[in-house]
């Protein structure tokens, strides 16, 4: 069936034009975003959606969505998007984050020189035929200290813009390093200090409850007198009216803002200062970001929906076009050795390890481990997928841990899954041949070799004559055919494992009767999924 995409925000049409080529179905409605109820009608329809800042996705519109696979923002952030809701319905989040911060970093510049300058009301003044040439002075800005907080992308280029006019960058970012602010050449601050010394603060950081109202009342009172303040970044890193409040008493000599706590905004506590300048969430708006972002997002969705490569996903693990083919067959097996751990637990699962050991130790470990606990969590939670089991494993107390190490015996790749219960510790190890088949090669230390089969049956015994015997005129009493049969056992009268693939259903009564023939230990019967 052809993948079908919905856009329902203002996307350039050039997204379009690569949605169509590469073969995905599209439909394209920039003004539905805004319409909820709309929106969370025709959701089930489609297993991809591309969004800017205009379409909220929340829990209510995910719950309809039952084919998506992938949101696509086109753009940087995704704080529209319910990502704990997504990841729990298995639906892959991704934006693209560099597409549009030159065009951001201009726009700050922009504003700062647009309350440098009083642009916008000296431009209504003259164009009123006012001619106010004493009412409009301005700020210099060479030699003067710009404060950064939020040092990232944006925060990095407008840094660089300001260094070129010759101002003074001091930066606030916890996670700048000093070699960073080296070659960047800005100066490392603490927030008082930037609060202390800034003539112009521009905020770049994502809004976090660390962020928000990093410019409180009590934060703006720390300022210099004069400061003018530009937030490009996210509505409530600014408290807005204590900012209006000092405003109002000439503490502050400017703002200039592009993004508000509630938007659209169509009233707000800065509106009517005469030393504001507002812009209605424009940062990204020229037409090389958009054509940018639009592209990216297209050819990352379109790359997910039909090659399984994962770039900028925020809630799972990058997968290069080139690596996913290398990465299926074991992701497949990695579903499997979870889905085997899953269907033979019988208490609370505490813990689980997964040990990579040779060439597979290379390749994209995380996603392999979000297939272990997927396949592992799937037989006892409904709707568990491989974005949402690393979630759910943590939400349920499960701890996930992940050794790699280089390969020291026959294999040359091996994935190990050791689960841990309240009572018992069961370890399964599997690796994949060249033809790409899954195969089980040990369980609880006995070696056996089992290519995985849609139907299987487990079985633990003692070591001794005449249980294949039994084994075999059961199935055939019940007319169930084996297709492959793979024994092995730790010594000669010891204990012994046996993987039979049939075809066909087991039912409850052969298992009962396997389990009653003498020196059987365990039984159980294993579906295994295609992954
Ligand atoms: N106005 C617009 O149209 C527009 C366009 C693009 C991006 N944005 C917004 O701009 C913001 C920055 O985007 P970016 O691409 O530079 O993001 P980024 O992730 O590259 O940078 C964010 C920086 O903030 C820093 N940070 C995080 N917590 C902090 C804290 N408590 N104190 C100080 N610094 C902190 C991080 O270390 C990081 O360096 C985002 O919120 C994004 O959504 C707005
Ligand atoms: O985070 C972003 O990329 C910006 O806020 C841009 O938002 P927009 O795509 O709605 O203009």
């Amino acid at each position: 069936m052809p993948r079908r995409v919905l856009i329902s925000d203002a996307l350039s049409p050039a997204a379009v034009a690569i949605f169509k080529d590469r073969g995905v179905e599209v439909d394209f409605q920039p003004a539905l975003g805004k319409d909820k109820e709309k929106l969370a009608a025709i959701i089930k329809d489609f297993d991809g959606l591309a969004i800017r800042s205009a379409t909220k996705v929340t829990a209510e519109i995910l719950e309809n969505a039952s084919r998506l696979k992938v949101i696509g923002r086109a753009g940087i952030g995704v704080d529209n998007v319910d990502i704990p809701a997504a990841t729990a319905k298995g639906v892959i989040v991704m934006n693209t984050p560099f597409g549009n911060s030159i065009t951001t970093a201009e726009h700050a510049i922009a504003l700062m020189f647009a309350l440098a300058r009083q642009i916008p009301a000296a431009d209504a003044s003259t164009q009123a035929g006012k001619w106010e040439k004493n009412r409009f002075m301005g700020l210099e800005i060479t030699g003067k200290v710009m404060g950064v907080i939020g040092c990232g992308n944006i925060g990095a280029i407008v840094a660089s813009r300001a260094i070129g006019l010759h101002m003074h960058v001091i930066a606030y970012d916890p996670f700048l390093s000093p070699e960073k602010a080296r070659d960047l050449d800005v100066e490392k601050v603490d927030l008082d200090d930037l609060l202390a010394r800034a003539d112009v603060i521009t905020l770049h950081t994502p809004l976090t409850p660390q962020t928000k109202h990093i410019l409180s009342a009590e934060s703006l009172a720390k300022t210099k007198k004069g400061v003018r303040i530009i937030n490009c970044a996210r509505g409530g890193l600014v408290d807005e009216a204590a900012l209006r409040a000092l405003l109002d008493s000439g503490h502050v000599g400017g703002a200039a803002f592009d993004v508000f706590v509630k938007e659209p905004a169509t009233e707000n506590p800065l509106f009517g200062h005469p030393n504001v300048v507002c812009t209605p969430h424009l940062g990204a708006s020229t037409n090389e970001a958009q054509e940018n972002v639009a592209l990216q997002i297209a050819e990352q969705m379109s790359d997910y929906l039909t090659r399984g490569a994962i770039s900028n996903a925020v809630n799972f693990p990058s997968i290069s076009a080139e690596e996913a083919p290398k990465l299926r067959p074991f992701i497949a097996l990695a579903d499997h050795l979870g889905s085997f751990g899953g269907q033979t637990v019988d208490s609370g699962v505490k813990k689980v390890t997964i040990i990579y050991e040779g060439a597979v130790a290379q390749l994209k470990t995380k996603a392999l481990t979000a297939s272990v606990v997927a396949g592992l969590l799937r037989p006892l939670l409904a709707d568990v997928s491989v974005v949402s089991a690393p979630a759910v494993a943590k939400e349920r107390g499960v701890v996930v841990d992940e050794v790699i190490r280089a390969s020291d015996g026959d294999y040359e790749s091996l994935i190990t899954l050791i689960v841990e219960t309240e009572t018992h510790e069961r370890r399964i190890s599997g690796t994949v041949f060249h033809a790409g088949k899954p195969r089980i090669i040990s369980v609880n230390g006995i070696e056996v070799d089992a290519v995985v089969a849609p139907v299987m049956i487990y079985v633990s015994n003692d070591d001794k004559p005449g249980f294949v015997g039994r084994f075999t005129s059961i199935l055939g009493a019940a007319g169930l055919n084996i297709a492959t049969f793979a024994l092995g056992r730790d010594r000669e009268g010891g204990s012994a494992v046996a993987l039979i693939a049939v075809d066909g259903a087991v039912p409850d009564e052969v298992l009962a009767d396997i389990r009653a023939a003498p020196g059987v230990r365990e039984v159980k019967a294993l579906h295994f999924t295609p992954a």
